[in-house]
């Protein structure tokens, strides 16, 4: 498979059409089967996609949300993607989701790890995956530069792993390379022409400089200026 490239008028179209894609798909899948799962990045481009989606008409109570990736800070901090999570998408008919919050208190992502692998392996395949992508490539919490990225970017690795990278602020916890790039349907947003030129340079690049290249023959990319 090879990447599907859509582009649209401005960034509301984007976020309205995303939103409908991913209801749909979810939908889809809830029609054959009991459960599905929605994994979602952080940042701040999902936002707008997060508050339509959250209205959407589906059996969200059949629904497991997480993260792709966790900033280790409180669940109230400002950079907590948990927080904008809660704030965005766990609302309105969302609410009736369940959640796995990616952010366990404990001191370092390392002693998370093992224990919420166990618990995402119970909803893989992901149905739908949603990525973002950082002008530095990385995708997720696998970062250019990231300690243990060959690591998390093998196609052994556990569901779940601790990463620290120079080019993050704070310890993270990311999901690795299998299980998102199984998704049974990857989307990636991105907005900007920065962004547009990092995926240019990420398509000549190993997934060790550019991390996103892992995931671009199996996902649908949506820009927008
Ligand atoms: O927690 C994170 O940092 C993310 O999940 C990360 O992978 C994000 O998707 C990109 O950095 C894009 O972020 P923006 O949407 O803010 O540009």
């Amino acid at each position: 498979m090879s990447m599907e490239f859509k582009e649209y008028p401005d960034r509301e179209m984007l976020a309205l059409s995303v939103a409908d894609r991913i209801a749909g798909q979810l939908g889809q899948h809830l029609r054959t089967s009991p459960t599905a799962s929605l994994c979602v990045p952080g940042g701040t481009s999902p936002i707008p996609v997060f508050e339509t989606l959250s209205g959407a008409d589906i059996d969200w109570d059949r629904v497991t949300i997480f993260l792709g990736d966790e900033r280790w800070v409180d669940g109230e901090h400002k950079r907590s993607n948990g927080r904008l999570l809660r704030r965005h998408l766990l609302r309105d008919r969302a609410a009736a989701a369940s959640h796995i919050d990616l952010y366990t208190g404990d001191e370092r992502p390392e002693d998370a790890a093992d224990a919420l692998s166990q618990r995402i392996t119970e909803h893989l395949p992901i149905t739908v995956a949603l990525l973002g992508m950082g002008n530095d490539m990385h995708t997720a919490s696998l970062f250019p530069g990231g300690d243990r990225l060959a690591e998390a970017l093998a196609s052994d690795a556990p569901p779940l792993m601790a990463i620290h990278a120079p080019g993050a602020e704070e310890p993270r916890l990311t999901l690795t390379r299998p299980v998102l790039s199984k998704a049974i349907h990857l989307h990636l947003l991105i907005m900007g022409p920065e962004k547009r030129e990092a995926l240019e340079r990420a398509q000549k690049l190993d997934p060790l400089e550019a991390p996103i290249r892992a995931f671009l023959d199996a996902a649908t990319v949506h820009w927008a200026e």
